[in-house]
Order: structure tokens, then sequence, then C-alpha cells
């Protein structure tokens, strides 16, 4: 079966080459078809339907149906390659003292960690699904989400096959924090340390695609280079690949440690170095920068215009979790980069889609173009860029194909 979707206002592509992309810095590098429409074929049981055909509407093809979306715009679905969606309890307390001045350091996982130890299978389940949701009704189409409010075996295995009924980008984090348990001495930490490496590890990777580290001496709780460096190789040695939290609340090594070993994504970067910098720069390794979380504690935003300005590949993403930023929202995160990190809304858009899908090494979604994923986000509007503009508005959705 194919399906015809006229009508489309504005097309946002990612692809700069298509045929008729309109010449203005205002789109640009997002390949915008005005008056276009796209086929969409396939879609079963086992696989998901993908671009057939783009291009303007005067010359499309026809099809077996046929929709016309009435002048509005159509964007390639947003990927959120950073999120905690396992969890419960609740933590906006700690939200408004953040809001008059106490600061984030990373403590308040543990009240997560005890409400998510507590919550049973299908509590859980009910939790992770209502925010995905959440996040589809707001143009989302691929999700990573973590787990790291386990912290157990246990935990941990039942986090990560949860997340893997609502995506494959599944990431073991049993190195978020030391959990409560183990804080007691060196001793314990080290004990820790060689659970997450040891058998938590053994139990965890084959329900996970990724590892992740809460890289940050800045915080007692978390992990510092040789400890996250440990737990990165070991990922690594199971056949895991790399993603790390690295510079968010102070200056520190997880940048250089992620470029280093070949990470796909570098996530938070508040804090850099000229060194980091020139470290992303010369790498493969994507910046994922998530300005819900500055807005969420009150940290000075990240510089988006100095990375991509020295050639970073710059990703934008939720983070959405119950500490620093319980926000679903990727249209919030475009319009915070452009008011707050320096970006244009061509550049914020593709953050949130064709370079988020660089930072999960994905090629089939991120663009609409023949043979990527049907992966697409309608905005109730004539222009793409009413999603920065009508901040706070619900103007973009997933598009039900
Ligand atoms: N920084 C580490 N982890 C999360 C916060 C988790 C929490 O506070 O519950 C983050 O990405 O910001
Ligand atoms: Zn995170």
């Amino acid at each position: 079966m194919s399906m015809l979707i006229t009508g489309i206002g504005e097309l946002v592509t990612n692809d700069g080459t298509v045929d008729g992309a309109v010449d203005d810095p205002l789109h640009a590098g997002l390949g915008v078809i005005r008056d276009a429409a796209v086929v969409l074929s396939g879609g079963g049981e086992d696989s998901a339907p993908t671009v057939e055909w783009v291009g303007p509407a005067d010359q499309a093809p026809a099809a077996d149906w046929s929709i016309s979306l009435e002048g509005r715009a159509v964007v390639p679905g947003f990927v959120d390659s950073h999120s905690h969606l396992v969890f419960d309890g609740d933590r906006s307390a700690e939200f408004a003292a953040r809001m008059s001045g106490t600061p984030y350091d990373g403590g308040g996982i543990t009240v997560t960690v005890e409400a998510t130890r507590a919550a049973d299978r299908p509590r859980l389940r009910e939790l992770l699904q209502q925010r995905v949701s959440e996040m589809r009704s707001q143009g989302t189409t691929t999700v990573e989400v973590k787990s790291g409010y386990g912290l157990t075996v246990e935990d941990e295995v039942k986090a990560l096959r949860l997340a893997r009924e609502v995506t494959p980008e599944v990431t073991f984090l049993g190195a978020h924090v030391v959990p409560p348990e183990a804080r007691g001495s060196a001793a314990d930490r080290a004990a820790y340390l060689d659970l997450v490496v040891g058998e938590m590890l053994t139990a965890c990777a084959p329900h996970a695609r990724w590892i992740d580290v809460f890289c940050e001496p800045a915080s007692p709780h978390a992990f510092d280079g040789e400890e996250s460096r440990r737990v990165l190789e070991a990922g690594r040695d199971a056949g895991l690949e790399l993603r790390v939290h690295g510079n968010q609340l102070g200056h520190g090594p997880g940048v250089q440690l992620a470029v280093e070993l070949g990470a796909a994504s570098v996530d938070h970067c508040t804090y850099l170095t000229d060194e980091d910098v020139e470290a992303l720069a010369g790498s493969g390794t994507v910046a994922t920068l998530l300005p819900g979380v500055e807005f969420s504690t009150r940290q000075p935003y990240p510089d988006a215009r100095r990375l991509l300005d020295a050639g970073v590949q710059v990703a934008i993403a939720t983070d959405c979790n119950p500490g620093t930023c319980y926000s679903s929202s990727m249209p919030l995160m475009i319009a915070l980069a452009v008011r707050e990190m320096g970006m244009t809304p061509a550049e914020a858009l593709r953050a949130a889609t064709v370079t988020a899908a660089k930072a999960l090494r994905r090629t089939d979604i991120g663009r609409i173009a023949v043979g990527q994923r049907a992966d697409l986000a309608l905005v109730d509007a004539p222009s793409w860029l009413h999603i920065p503009y009508r901040v706070g508005v619900p103007v973009v959705r997933a598009l039900e194909v």
C-alpha cells in the first residue's frame, strides 16, 4: 500500500541538494520544498513504512491513498537522543529549591532510585508509556532511553527490558551515581564499580545497545575520569557502543574521554575548554546539548555558537528526567537553543533531527528522503519556523501514518 501526502506548505527534508529546495539563508541546510508532497509505502507487522518519493506536489505520482495537509508544514520527526524515562517518584520540591538558589549536585538521584526500586513492573511500564506518548504528541518519533535509577543488577535489567519495549535505543547507565548503600567508604564505592563492570554489565548488555557513564568529578556521587574510562572500556568489550554524560557541572575529563574512545556522543558540554572544543571539532563525536537542564537548574547555558563555529557537530535533546529537566518537549529545546544558546532556527531544527540521528549513529531517520523511515512530524502552521516562534504552544506532533 502507498500513501500520497500532498498539500504540504513547507517540507523540511534536511537534504540541501534536493531538487527545488528554497535558496534562502533562513532555511540553510534544511532542503525546504514549498508546495510539496511525499509518497510513503510499506509498513506492517515487522517493518516501518518508508519514504518512496519526495518533491513538488504538482509532480507527485499516484498512490493507493491520498490526503492533503492543506498548507501545513512537515518536518522530520524529532530524534530525542537522551532521556531517562524509566522512573517513579516526585522531585518537584527539588526544582522549587533550585529556583531560589539551591545548586544541583546529583544528590537527588537517590530519591528517584528509592522510588524506582519500590515500583513494580506494570507501574513503571505505565509511566514510561505515558512519557513516550507525551513525546510523540510533541513531534518526537525516536527516543533513546537510559536505565540508571535501579543501580542493582535486578533493577537495572528491569529498566532496560522495559525501555526495550518502546525503543531500540536503550542505554545501560549502571554508572549513573554510586547508590546510597555504597557511599559509606572508598571500599564500598570500589565494590560498586566492580559490580557495574562485572555482573551488572554481563546481565544488562544483552538488553542494551549503548553504555553511558556520568563522568563528573565535580559531583561526589558521580564518577571521575579513570572510573569512567573503566566503565566505558568494559562496555565496549561487552559489545556496547559508547555515550558519555560529561562537563555538566564543571570542567572535567568527560569530553576528552568520549573523543578518545570514539563515543557517538558526549552530552551536556556546559563547561568546555578550548582544548575540549578542538578535540570535538576533529572527531566523530557529536556534542549533544541539553538546554532544558540549564533552564531547570539555573546553570549557564552551553555556548552552541562557539561549538558550531569551530565545526563541531551539535545535537540537542531533552534529557527528560525527574531531576534536572522534567520536560519531554523537543519544541521547547529548539526554542531554548535559539533564544539562549546562539543557534539559528535552522541550526536548531537540524540539531533536533539529523544531527541527533548522528548522535545515535542512525542513517535511516532525521531526514525526509527516498528510502528513509517515514518518521514525519506535522506542524499546524504554514512554516516550520512556528516551532520556536510559537513557544509553549502545541503546534507540532508526530504524524501517524
Ligand atoms: N547528570 C546526570 N543525570 C541526569 C540527572 C538525573 C537526576 O538528577 O535524576 C542528567 O542527565 O541531568
Ligand atoms: Zn542525562
